[in-house]
This record gives structure tokens, C-alpha cells and sequence, in this order.
């Protein structure tokens, strides 16, 4: 199975630190779309917000979504990737998605310990826990909704890898 696995979830959930320990272990591609906007742009996402607004940055993160898909890759898409229907459709249809579920309050206790102000500009204009309050009632839905598998990410990034390859069903006996 080399089916392209995309990460979905919210800030902070884990999506580009457990999608680089995934793809070690799978021996898969990693490929991070703020990354890749940040090296095929030369821009942060606090940039590209501030010269294009979020639509700008939303149009962007779609084509990055589609040029980073491939087989044996492992993809961290950003938080608001699932927010465009066709984006939904796209991992529905080109991979297998999988949804790192995290409370608020752990989502915000790790955002506030590690800010990253640059690719994380305000969405809201809210603080930290607010904003993530007010960002998972808007977008949980749409990770259900888009997820093959939902995996536990309050645990750590070693046994998160763990419970996606069991869910994948690629655990293997070490
Ligand atoms: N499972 C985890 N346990 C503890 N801290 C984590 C875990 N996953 C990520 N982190 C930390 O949380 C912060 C955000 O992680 P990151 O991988 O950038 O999340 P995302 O890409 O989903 O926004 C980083 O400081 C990272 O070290
Ligand atoms: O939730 C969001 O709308 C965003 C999440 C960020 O990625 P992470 O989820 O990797 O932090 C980044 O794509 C951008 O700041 C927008
Ligand atoms: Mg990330």
C-alpha cells in the first residue's frame, strides 16, 4: 500500500511533527504544503496573509495540496486545508485521511509553548484558547467528515505513529 496518507487536524495537533516520525518509520516521502509554500514562495504564511488576505493564502494551500501528492508520501496539511470542499474531495479521493484528534485545552497549552508566530498568524484576532475554541466548533465537522481513520493525538508523537499504523493496519511486530 503506497497511498498518498494525509494529516488533517488543528494547529497544533501534531500534524508535521508526527507526519516526519510517520514517514521514517514507513520509509515514505514527508512533505509539509506551509513548508512547501514557504520554499516555493519564499514567504511565511504571516506574509503571504498579509500581501494576498487568507483568501490568497487558501487558494495557494489548494494548489500546494495537489503539486505535493504522492505515492509513498506522507503529507501535513495545514489546519484550514479541509475548510475547501474540493480539498476534502481531493484526500477523499487520492489517499487515505486521517484526523489527529486533540482537546482544545492541549491544542492550546502546546500552541502557547511553541507560538511559531510567522506560520501562524491570527486567525480571529482572538488569543490562543479562544481562537482554538472557536476554530474546532467551525472545523471539527469537516476532519470527521473527511477522515478515514481518527486517531488519538493527546499521546506522544511515537505512540500517535503507533495508533495511525494500527489503524492503517501497517504495525509491524518489532
Ligand atoms: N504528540 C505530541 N505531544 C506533545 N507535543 C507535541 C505533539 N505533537 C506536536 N507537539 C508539539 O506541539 C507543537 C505543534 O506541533 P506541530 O507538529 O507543528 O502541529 P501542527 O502541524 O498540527 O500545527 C510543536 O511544538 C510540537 O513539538
Ligand atoms: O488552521 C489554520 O487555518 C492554519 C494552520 C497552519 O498550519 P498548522 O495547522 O500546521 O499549524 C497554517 O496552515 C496557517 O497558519 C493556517
Ligand atoms: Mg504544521
Amino acid at each position: 500500500m503506497t497511498q498518498p496518507l494525509f494529516l488533517v487536524g488543528a494547529r497544533g495537533c501534531g500534524k508535521t511533527t508526527v507526519g516526519q516520525a510517520l514517514a521514517r518509520t514507513l520509509g515514505y516521502e514527508f512533505v509539509d504544503t506551509d513548508s512547501f509554500l514557504l520554499t516555493s514562495t519564499g514567504k511565511s504564511v504571516a506574509e503571504i496573509v498579509a500581501e494576498e488576505g487568507w483568501p490568497g493564502f487558501r487558494a495557494r494551500e489548494s494548489e500546494a495540496l495537489q503539486q505535493v501528492t504522492a505515492p509513498a508520501t506522507v503529507v501535513a496539511t495545514g489546519g484550514g486545508m479541509v475548510l475547501a470542499e474540493s480539498n476534502r474531495q481531493f484526500m477523499q479521493e487520492n489517499g487515505i485521511a486521517i484526523w489527529l484528534h486533540a482537546p482544545a485545552q492541549i491544542l492550546a497549552s502546546r500552541l502557547s509553548a511553541s507560538p511559531e508566530e510567522g506560520q501562524r498568524p491570527t486567525l480571529t484576532g482572538k488569543g490562543v484558547t479562544d481562537e482554538i475554541v472557536d476554530v474546532l466548533a467551525a472545523r471539527e465537522g469537516l476532519y470527521r467528515q473527511v477522515a478515514h481513520h481518527i486517531v488519538d493525538a493527546t499521546r506522544t508523537p511515537d505512540a500517535v505513529v503507533e495508533a495511525i499504523l494500527i489503524a492503517l493496519q501497517m504495525a509491524r511486530a518489532s
